[in-house]
C-alpha cells in the first residue's frame, strides 16, 4: 500500500543509483567551471594566473569552512592548521627525505593521514555529549596555535619561524599548475555541492538548527561532526600540499590562527551556507589583496575589516543570497522548489520486540537527580507496561520534566537505574537511549524551521534508514502510527511545506509523527496538548489511546489537564517535591485524600 497525497507524486521502490536533479545541476555547474578553468590561461596574464593558483587552493579550503560553519554550525578557527599540516608534509619530505613521484605521493598521504588523525582527536575533544558550541570553538581555536608552536619549536627540521624554502619541487608551467588547482577546486566543489544538497546535507542543517532534537531522534550528532571534521581536514591538507608544492615555500603562517580567522571572514562575506559565495569571496578577496596589499597594506586590511563588520550587521547572510535574489528578480526565475516526497509504509513491527521483549518496556529504580545541593528527584521507582498510558502528574516543580530528561539521557541522573526493555541505559547519550527504543517529545515544540515537513520526517528516520551522501531521496518510509498522525492533522498533504509556516497544532502533530517515525517502544510525552484547542486535544487523546492499544506502546504522559489524563490513562504516578507520592489507577489517585491534600491549593479540574 502506498499513501499518495495528490501533489506529492508516486512512491517508488528504492533503486540503486539514479541520475537525479542534484547530479544534473552538479555536473552542469562542474562542466561550466571546468571550461572556465581550461580557458583561464588563454585570457589571463602571468601575474594574475600566479595569484589565482593560490586563490583557487584557498577557495577549496574556505569551502570546507562553509560546510562546517555555514551548514553545520561548527564555528571553527582550526581549518588553517590542516592546510599547514598538508603544506609542511610537502616541505619536510621534499627538504629532508627526497623528491620524486613516490616521495610526492608519500608526502601527500602523510599530510592527509596526520590531518585526519588530528581532526578526529580534536573532534573527539570538542564534540563529546554535553559540550557547548563555544567550548568546541575554543578547542578549534587552540589547534592552529598548538600547530604553530610545534613548527616554531622544530628548530632546523621545520625551519622554525622562517619556515622552509627552496626545496625541490615540480617546476611545471604556470598553466599546468592553474589547471591542477582549478581542477581540484572544481572536483571538490562539485562533490561539496552534491553533498550539501543530499539527504546528509539536510541532516547537517538540522544539526545546525536544533542539535538536541537531532540527538533525541537518534541521530549520532557527535559522530557526524567528527566525520565531517576529518573529511574537511583531508581536503584542507591536500590544498595545503598543493600550495607548498607550487610556491616551494612553507611558513608557520600557513597553519596560523590569523589565516583560520580570515577563512571565517571570507565565508561570512561570501555568504555562509551557500558554498558558491565563500568560494567566490575567497578568490575575490585573495586576488584583490595581492593587487592592493602592496600599495595599501594597512588600508586594505582596514577595508576588509570594515566590509566584514558591515556585512555582519547589514547582511548577516552574506553577499551571495543578496546577489542571487537580485539575479532571480531580474531574470524572473524562482528559488529551487523542494523535492516532491512520497510516503512509503514500512512493514508493521511489534513494539519492544527484539531486545529483552519479556522485560518491562521501562523500569525506573531509585532515581536521584541533584543540581548541586538542590535535590530534584529523590529515589523515584516505578515501571511502565506495554500497551498502557501512564500519566505522570504533580505540582509545578515536582520534577516531572527532570524525570523525562533522566529517562531519555543516561548522563542526566545522579544515581539510580533506568532500563528500557530490560537493557540498562547506563550513561548513554540521548541517541544511544533513542536506539534502545525511547522517543521523546518536548514541553516546547522542538523542530527545524527551515526544513520541510517531509525533510523532518526523513531526518527522524536517519537511525533506521540512513541518509544518502550525494543525492536526495524522494521517499520517506513511515510506520503506521506516524502515518496516522499525519493523516489526522492533514500534514500528509503538506510534506513540501517549511515547518515554520505551520500552525502550533500542526507543529505538535509533526513532532509526534517524527518521534513515532523512530519506531519507539517507550514514548515520553511532555504536555503534548499544551496550547491546543479542545478539538485538537480530543484528536490527540484518540490517537494516543490507539497507539497504546493497537501498537502496544508504553506511553509516559506528563499533563496538567486532569480531565485529559483521566480520559486516556490506565494508571497515574504522582510526583511531589521530587518523590513518588502515589502510584495507582485513575480512580485511586483522584479519590486519594493524600493527593487532594497536596493539590488543595490548585484549581478544580487540574491536578497541577
Ligand atoms: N538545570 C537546572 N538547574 C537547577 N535546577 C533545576 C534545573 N532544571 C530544573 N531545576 C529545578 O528542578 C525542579 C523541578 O523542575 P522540573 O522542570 O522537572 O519540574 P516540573 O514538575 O516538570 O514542573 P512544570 O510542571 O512546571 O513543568 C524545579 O525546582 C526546577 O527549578
Amino acid at each position: 500500500m502506498v499513501d499518495r497525497p495528490a501533489e506529492e507524486g508516486i512512491a517508488r521502490e528504492r533503486t540503486g543509483f539514479r541520475f537525479s536533479r542534484v547530479h544534473r545541476s552538479a555536473i552542469l555547474g562542474g562542466v561550466v567551471a571546468l571550461i572556465a578553468v581550461a580557458a583561464g590561461p588563454f585570457v589571463l596574464d602571468t601575474y594574475m594566473i600566479n595569484i589565482l593558483i593560490r586563490a583557487l587552493l584557498l577557495a577549496a579550503l574556505v569551502m570546507t569552512v562553509d560546510i562546517l560553519w555555514g551548514y553545520t554550525g561548527i564555528l571553527t578557527f582550526g581549518q588553517s592548521a590542516f592546510f599547514g599540516i598538508g603544506a609542511y608534509a610537502c616541505g619536510l619530505v621534499f627538504t629532508h627525505y627526497g623528491f620524486g613521484p613516490g616521495w610526492a605521493l608519500g608526502a601527500l598521504a602523510i599530510g592527509v593521514l596526520v590531518a585526519v588523525v588530528v581532526a578526529v582527536l580534536v573532534g573527539w575533544l570538542a564534540f563529546f555529549h554535553g559540550a557547548s558550541p563555544l567550548y568546541a570553538s575554543i578547542v578549534t581555536l587552540a589547534l592552529p596555535i598548538v600547530v604553530t608552536q610545534l613548527i616554531f619549536s622544530g628548530g632546523r627540521f621545520t625551519g622554525s619561524s622562517s619556515g622552509l624554502s627552496g626545496f625541490p619541487t615540480y617546476y611545471w608551467d604556470l598553466e599546468i599548475w592553474f589547471w591542477l588547482a582549478g581542477g581540484f577546486l572544481v572536483i571538490v566543489a562539485v562533490f561539496g555541492w552534491m553533498f550539501v544538497r543530499s539527504d546528509m546535507g539536510r541532516v547537517l542543517v538540522a544539526i545546525r538548527e536544533n542539535e538536541d532534537r537531532c540527538a533525541y531522534l537518534g541521530v549520532p550528532v557527535s559522530r557526524i561532526k567528527i566525520g565531517l571534521m576529518a573529511g574537511a581536514a583531508a581536503i584542507g591538507a591536500v590544498a595545503g600540499f598543493g600550495y607548498a608544492a607550487f610556491t616551494n615555500v612553507v611558513a608557520p603562517e600557513l597553519a596560523g590562527f590569523l589565516l583560520g580567522t580570515e577563512l571565517l571572514i571570507w565565508t561570512a562575506l561570501g555568504g555562509r551556507g551557500t558554498l558558491i559565495g565563500p568560494i567566490l569571496g575567497a578568490i575575490g578577496i585573495d586576488v584583490m589583496s595581492s593587487y592592493l596589499s602592496g600599495s595599501l597594506p594597512f588600508l586594505w586590511k582596514l577595508m576588509v575589516g570594515i566590509a566584514f563588520v558591515v556585512v555582519i550587521v547589514a547582511l548577516p547572510q552574506g553577499l551571495a543570497p543578496l546577489i542571487g535574489g537580485l539575479v532571480r528578480r531580474m531574470t524572473g526565475s524562482r528559488a529551487e522548489a523542494p523535492l516532491p516526497l512520497s510516503i512509503v509504509p514500512t512493514p508493521p513491527r511489534a513494539a519492544g520486540t527484539g531486545v529483552g521483549s519479556d522485560a518491562a518496556p521501562i523500569r525506573i529504580n531509585d532515581l536521584v537527580r541533584r543540581y548541586g545541593s538542590l535535590s530534584v528527584l529523590n529515589g523515584v521507582s516505578f515501571e511502565g507496561r506495554r500497551g498502557e498510558i501512564l500519566g505522570i502528574v504533580g505540582p509545578n516543580g515536582a520534577g516531572k520534566t527532570t524525570l523525562m530528561r533522566c529517562v531519555s539521557d543516561g548522563g542526566e541522573r545522579t544515581r539510580g537505574q533506568v532500563a528500557i526493555n530490560g537493557v540498562d541505559i547506563g550513561r548513554g547519550a540521548p541517541q544511544t537511549v533513542a536506539a534502545l527504543g525511547v522517543g521523546r517529545s518536548f514541553q516546547n515544540t522542538s523542530l527545524f524551521d527551515s526544513l520541510t515537513v517531509g525533510e523532518c520526517l526523513q531526518l527522524a528516520r536517519y537511525r533506521i534508514d540512513g541518509a544518502r551522501m550525494l543525492d536526495r531521496s524522494d521517499e520517506v518510509h513511515l510506520p503506521e502510527p506516524a502515518r496516522d498522525i499525519l493523516k489526522a492533522t492533514g500534514l500528509d498533504q503538506r510534506l513540501g511545506e517549511e515547518t515554520r509556516h505551520l500552525s502550533h497544532g500542526m507543529k505538535r502533530g509533526l513532532e509526534l509523527a517524527m518521534v513515532l517515525a523512530t519506531e519507539p517502544s517507550v514514548l515520553l510525552l511532555d504536555e503534548p496538548t499544551a496550547g491546543l484547542t479542545k478539538a485538537e486535544r480530543t484528536a490527540i487523546g484518540d490517537v494516543l489511546t490507539r497507539l497504546a492499544r493497537d501498537f502496544n506502546l508504553c506511553i509516559l504522559l506528563i499533563e496538567h489537564d486532569l480531565d485529559f489524563v483521566r480520559g486516556i490513562s490506565g494508571r497515574i504516578v504522582v510526583l511531589h517535591q521530587g518523590a513518588l507520592l502515589m502510584e495507582g489507577t485513575v480512580d485511586e489517585v483522584v479519590n486519594s485524600d493524600l493527593v487532594r491534600a497536596v493539590y488543595s491549593g490548585e484549581s478544580a479540574g487540574h491536578v497541577a
